[in-house]
């Protein structure tokens, strides 16, 4: 089959055609309306919490869409908040980012993009056997969203991930990192959040995944975001480079839109 991208030709606009799901009602991202976002109590009694490992010696490849770090914690917990009495556990974590930072994050805030968008990927351990079972259910998975804001401070977590990406420059391309990954340390100091029932961003596009979306970004800078670029979406020789992959706003209809200011 024709590969997915981001281009006119096999981007977001004609998903649906090889992705049935990519055309569904429950799809994502959307803009986050702050004005429709509902408080909604008893979010605010079950407090979200989570638990992570420093882990040293992750695996980060090179998809052809982007960065993805491969980081299956038996010992992370992501519980609470809209996620009723299941746990979740991270399975994965990767980002979206634009041409310029003017764009790139896959969420927008009333309209507004970010620079960029990081996912932390988990999966409902409670009621399935594995990620990829849990990938076809509505609650299977959560996926935390942590927006990207330019500054000139460079995010020591992220500048683990820069300093390896000249390793993995080709599709296909995979590498240990060295250092030792603490996901905490990519959230932000605020945890106010956002919360609604949405998709996959990529193909297949799965409407599998409750979506937690901080309130707060976290700062990189340019040289981070420029080094994400460089990055090939091709396996060798040719060089196109991942410089946009975000998908558009999808539309939100009659889904309810929660917050839970922490
Ligand atoms: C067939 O079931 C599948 C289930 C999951 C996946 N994955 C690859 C996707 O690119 C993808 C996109 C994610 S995002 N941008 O956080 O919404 S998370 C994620 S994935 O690693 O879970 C593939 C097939
Ligand atoms: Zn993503």
């Amino acid at each position: 089959a024709a590969e997915w991208g981001y281009s006119p030709t096999n981007g977001p606009d004609v998903w649906a055609r090889l992705f049935p799901q990519a055309g569904g009602a429950r799809q994502s991202p959307v803009d986050i309306c702050t004005s429709i976002a509902s408080s909604d109590s008893n979010l605010e009694m079950k407090k979200l919490t989570f638990a992570y490992e420093s882990q040293s010696d992750l695996r980060i490849l090179n998809t052809g869409h982007g960065w993805k770090v491969e980081a299956p914690q038996s010992g992370s917990r992501l519980e609470g908040g809209p996620l009723g009495e299941d746990i979740y556990q991270l399975e994965q974590f990767h980002c979206h980012w634009g041409e310029t930072s003017a764009e790139g994050s896959e969420h927008t805030v009333d309209g507004r993009a970010y620079a960029g968008e990081l996912h932390l990927v988990h999966w409902n351990t409670t009621k399935y056997q594995s990620f990829a079972e849990a990938a076809q259910h509505p609650d299977g998975l959560a996926v935390l969203g942590v927006f990207f804001d330019v500054g000139n401070e460079s995010n020591d977590e992220i500048e683990k991930i820069v300093s390896t990406l000249s390793e993995i420059k080709f599709k296909g391309q995979f590498t240990d990192i060295p250092d030792v990954i603490d996901p905490t340390t990519f959230l932000p100091s605020g945890l106010g959040y956002w919360t609604y029932l949405g998709s996959l961003t990529t193909p297949p596009c799965n409407e599998c995944v409750i979506w937690i979306v901080y309130k707060e970004p976290i700062t990189v800078t340019e040289e981070q975001l420029v080094q994400f670029r460089c990055l090939s979406a091709c396996s060798g020789e040719a060089e196109e480079f991942i410089v946009k992959n975000y998908r558009p706003p999808q539309p939100l209809g009659n889904r309810a839109l929660r917050e839970c200011n922490a």
